[in-house]
């Protein structure tokens, strides 16, 4: 039982790629729908929620009748320009059957880190939840490229629970937690369930991905636990395709893998 979990009332909630599409890139209706549902019973049951949503590249791809994810700079920005699309219709169609108002954000780099941006990003995000309303935010592919871009979702969602007074980032993956080494290329892999030093990761075998739809593997998502520990936050790396699995997490429930920094 992970005791010092439940209570937490302020939650920032990443979904990867391969939670909401299929490997073709287009969008999976059924994964989509049972995330949102999860999602908005958490809602209701009191907590904040902002989402950070990965997928609109896969869903452009998708669309586009990509075979593969698109490499060039130019060929992920219109795929991403008419993937968000796609996404932010089906969440609005989604959220809004349980009554629940969502908005979308888009961000770049320079909202993270820039202070007077920071500041602004703050201020529109706070106003959106006093409004009852889910922010679901995802970086700005279209035109963050380069120097602007921070690169993968598992590093903003990290920065953005770090800007806001949000408790924990809940990273919701195509995997069941961080392994000893990737359980996609090692048979003998073994689940980790906790993380209570930043030292421990050292003995990790974190690699990329293999997936034709997400970007950062388990790299990426130790970038955000070296964020979130500096400032003294709660990370939670879960699989979306375990059953009622936010819930679950909530409740204290061992699932996936929980860096306790505290
Ligand atoms: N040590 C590790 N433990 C678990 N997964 C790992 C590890 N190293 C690399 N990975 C890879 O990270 C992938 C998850 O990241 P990613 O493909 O970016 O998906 P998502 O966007 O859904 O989080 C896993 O499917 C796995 O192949
Ligand atoms: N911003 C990109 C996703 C970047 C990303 O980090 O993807 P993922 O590894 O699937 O979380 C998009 O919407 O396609």
């Amino acid at each position: 039982m992970r005791s010092s979990i439940i209570g937490l009332n302020r939650i920032v909630i990443k979904i990867g790629s391969s939670s909401l599409t299929h490997e073709s890139g287009l969008i999976d209706l059924w994964k989509m729908e049972k995330l949102v549902r999860q999602i908005v019973n958490v809602y209701n049951s009191g907590k904040e929620v902002i989402i950070v949503s990965s997928g609109a590249i896969a869903a452009g791809m998708g669309k586009m009748k990509l075979k593969e994810r698109p490499k060039t700079i130019p060929e992920k920005q219109a795929a991403a320009a008419v993937g968000q699309t796609d996404l932010m219709h089906m969440y609005e169609k989604l959220f809004s059957e349980y009554g629940v108002g969502v908005a979308q954000v888009l961000l770049t780099k320079e909202d993270m880190y820039e202070p007077t941006r920071v500041e602004h990003c703050k201020n529109a995000l706070d106003k959106l939840l006093e409004h009852q309303v889910i922010p679901i935010i995802n970086e700005n592919d279209v035109v963050a490229i380069d120097e602007i871009k921070v690169g993968d979702n598992d590093t903003l969602s990290a920065e953005v629970c770090k800007l806001t007074d949000f408790e924990m980032l809940i990273i919701l993956s195509d995997i069941d937690g961080v392994f000893n080494k990737d359980p996609h290329r090692y048979d003998d892999a073994e689940q980790l369930f906790e993380i209570k030093a930043l030292s421990e990761l050292e003995s990790i075998n974190a690699s990329g991905t293999d997936s034709n739809v997400g970007t950062g593997g388990m790299i990426t998502k130790f970038n955000a636990a070296r964020i979130l520990h500096g400032v003294s936050k709660r990370l939670l790396i879960v699989n979306s395709a375990t059953e009622n699995v936010i819930n679950k997490a909530l409740n204290g429930e061992k699932v996936g893998t929980y860096f306790n920094f505290h």
